[in-house]
C-alpha cells in the first residue's frame, strides 16, 4: 500500500481567538512539499490557531483533519509521530542535558518504559550536529542561551523526524547564521515530502522560503494562498498597518519598512 502524502487540512475552521468575533472560516490543505508561512501582526491569533493545527485546543466551528480523518479520533502518539511542534519560550522545570532533550523526541516511538536504542540516540546526535548543538550536548537546558534553547527545542522535532512540523517563530533568538540554516533545515523537510507550516515575523524570510502564506489581520479577516500571489504591498502594508517599499533582490521581493 502507497505510504499516505502527509496533508493537514483545516475545513471551515474558525480559530477560537479569546474576546474576537469569529473570523473568516480558513479552509486549506498544508500538503507534502509546501512551506506555510503564516503573518500577522502581534495578537492577530497566529500561535491559537497553530494550538488547533495540531489539537491543544478546540476551535470554534470546522474541522482539523490528517490524512483525511478529524484530529479527535487520532490517538495522541500516533499524531506524535506525525506531527511535529516547535512552540516559543518553553520553559521545562525539570533538570535535562541538551541530549535527553533531543531524545524526547522518539518517545513517541518507544514503549512506556522502553529505553531509547542506539539508532535513537543516532538521529538525536544527527539532530544536534544539524543544530549547531554537538558541542553542547552534556549541558543543562537552564545553563543554554536563548538561541541556543531555540535550537534545541528544533533539535527535538527533528530528532522525532514528523512528516509535518507546526513551528511558531521557530527563527526566534536566533542570530542571522543561524535564521537561514534553521529556514533552509524547514525547506529541505518539504523538499523531502514533508509539510510545513510557520509563523514568523520577518516578511522577508517568509518571501524567501515560503512556497505558501496565510495572512492573519487582528479582525480575524484572513487571505491565504501562493507566496506569490500574497506578496501584494497593499495587502501586507494593511496587514501590518506599515508603509513598505519593495524591492527586489536575486529575483525574491524585499520589503523594507518606510520611515
Ligand atoms: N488565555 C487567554 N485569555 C485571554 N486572551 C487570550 C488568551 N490566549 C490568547 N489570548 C489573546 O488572543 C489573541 C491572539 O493571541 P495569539 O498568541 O494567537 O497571537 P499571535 O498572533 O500569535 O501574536 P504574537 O505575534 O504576539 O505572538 C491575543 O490578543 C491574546 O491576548
Amino acid at each position: 500500500m502507497a505510504t499516505p502524502t502527509p496533508t493537514l487540512e483545516a475545513r471551515d475552521l474558525v480559530v477560537d481567538v479569546p474576546g474576537r468575533q469569529d473570523g473568516r472560516a480558513l479552509t486549506l490543505g498544508i500538503a507534502s512539499g509546501q512551506v506555510w508561512g503564516v503573518l500577522g501582526p502581534n495578537g492577530a491569533g497566529k500561535t491559537t490557531l497553530l494550538h488547533t493545527l495540531a489539537g491543544l485546543r478546540p476551535s470554534r466551528a470546522g474541522e482539523v483533519c490528517l490524512e483525511g480523518r478529524p484530529l479527535f479520533g487520532w490517538r495522541r502518539r500516533a499524531l506524535a509521530r506525525r506531527l511535529g511542534l516547535v512552540f516559543q519560550e518553553r520553559h521545562d522545570d525539570f533538570p535535562a542535558t541538551v541530549r535527553e532533550t533531543a531524545l524526547i523526541g522518539r518517545h513517541p516511538f518507544l514503549s512506556p518504559w522502553q529505553q531509547e536504542g542506539p539508532e535513537d540516540h543516532a538521529l538525536a546526535a544527527a539532530a544536534l550536529a544539524r543544530l549547531d548543538l554537538s558541542h553542547l550536548a552534556e549541558r543543562e537546558l537552564a545553563t543554554l542561551s536563548g538561541g541556543e534553547r531555540q535550537r534545541v527545542s528544533l533539535a527535538t522535532v527533528l530528532t522525532q523526524a514528523p512528516a509535518i512540523w507546526l513551528a511558531d517563530e521557530p527563527t526566534n533568538h536566533l542570530d542571522l547564521h543561524h535564521q537561514v540554516a534553521v529556514m533552509g533545515l524547514l525547506a529541505e523537510q518539504a523538499e523531502r515530502g514533508g509539510a510545513v507550516m510557520m509563523c514568523l515575523h520577518d516578511l522577508n524570510m517568509a518571501a524567501r522560503w515560503c512556497s505558501h502564506l496565510l495572512l492573519l489581520y487582528p479582525d480575524g479577516e484572513a487571505c491565504w494562498g501562493p507566496a506569490e500571489a500574497m506578496l501584494v504591498p497593499a495587502a501586507l502594508e494593511r496587514l501590518y498597518d506599515q508603509a513598505l517599499t519593495r524591492v527586489e533582490v536575486e529575483g525574491a521581493p524585499v520589503f523594507v519598512p518606510r520611515r
